[in-house]
């Protein structure tokens, strides 16, 4: 008998999960025999479930929320062992882990995907003793751009992390970080560096187009030291896809990777989107860990090289 578990996070998008509840549950009870449904009430919940139903060896466990509750779902999967598979619809804001997957960003849509869906093997990585599907960022604008607030949200959308992220540029500074790799033992000074997993961040979707998620590798974007008067340079690279060929970024192909600050201050880092550890971190890349449902034929990115494993369980 097939079971899922259905994540719901009812204040994620301003509250707009409850309304695509049903709609997603009869969908998912055409795929599987049996299904049970959780609402989350606060930080850590979606987590907690999502490592109940793996270690009680439920076959799938999907979430409907933003990147924070992907995020805290995915890391239930992998401490509850991983077999799980994981699928999701996006609520939230920002939503880079369904630009990243070709996943559709209006709900309904995403929900209907599900119909003709398939699953693909998708790193993940490890945080120090916590994983993240997307990135970890540390600096200036993963500090300011946690203090979004969920009003600011609701009146703004993704430009609320752009208008915060903006003003930090104008306020930046850089820290010294010591940055240890497979190949690299460096101290550099920088007031933004990314691990990242995919393509996309903060909604710009071609922000490191050459890579995918399942190339089994991150790359640690380190911007270099800025005037303020480079913001203006930057800001168009980004958005013509150009900024990883840029002198502004030093990019590092890598498997694993070690952080840490040399400066006498707490730093904490942003994960997915969420509060992430505190600095020193130390990353590695989990190829294929995470089997996630994606629609047949997503808009993959021109370079990604494989996309396609298993089929989706159906109900017989
Ligand atoms: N019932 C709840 N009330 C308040 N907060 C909750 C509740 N359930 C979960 N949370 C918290 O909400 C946080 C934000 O959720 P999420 O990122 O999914 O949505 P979002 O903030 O709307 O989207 P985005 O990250 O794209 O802006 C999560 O970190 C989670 O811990």
């Amino acid at each position: 008998m097939s079971r899922c578990l259905v994540i719901i996070n009812p204040v994620s998008g301003g509250g707009r999960a409850a309304q695509y509840a049903l709609e997603l549950e009869w969908q998912l009870s055409n795929m599987f025999d049996h299904m049970e449904v959780k609402f989350t009430h606060g930080a850590g919940d979606a987590t907690r479930f999502a490592v109940e139903a793996s270690r009680d060896g439920f076959d799938a466990v999907f979430c409907m929320g933003g990147d924070g509750t992907i995020n805290e779902t995915v890391n239930g999967i992998a401490k509850g062992g991983g077999k799980a598979k994981f699928g999701f619809v996006p609520v939230g804001t920002v939503n880079d882990m369904s630009r990243a997957l070709g996943i559709p960003l209006a709900p309904l849509d995403a929900i209907r995907s599900l119909a003709n869906c398939e699953i693909r093997r998708v790193d993940i990585g490890r945080c120090n003793d916590q994983y993240f599907c997307n990135n970890i960022a540390a600096g200036v604008i993963p500090k300011v751009v946690e203090e979004v607030t969920p009003k600011e949200k609701q009146l703004l959308g993704p430009l609320a992390y752009f208008v915060k992220g903006g003003q930090a540029l104008f306020t930046t500074k850089d820290y010294t970080f010591r940055i240890r790799t497979e190949d690299h033992d460096f101290t550099t000074r920088s007031p933004l560096v990314i691990a990242l997993l995919t393509n996309v961040v903060s909604s710009f979707e071609k922000f490191m187009p050459i890579a995918s998620v399942d190339d089994g590798y991150m790359r640690i974007i380190i911007f270099r030291e800025y005037f303020i008067m480079d913001v203006l340079r930057i800001l168009p690279l980004i958005l013509r896809g150009s900024i990883y060929t840029s002198k502004y970024v030093t990019i590092l192909k890598v498997k694993k990777a070690h952080i840490e600050l040399l400066d006498d201050i707490e730093l904490p880092t942003n994960m997915d989107g969420n509060k992430g550890p505190l600095m020193p971190v130390d990353m590695e890349v989990l190829p294929g860990f995470l089997q996630v449902y994606v629609p047949k034929s997503p808009h993959l990115h021109p370079l990604s090289e494989t996309h396609t494993s298993a089929k989706a369980t159906k109900k017989k």
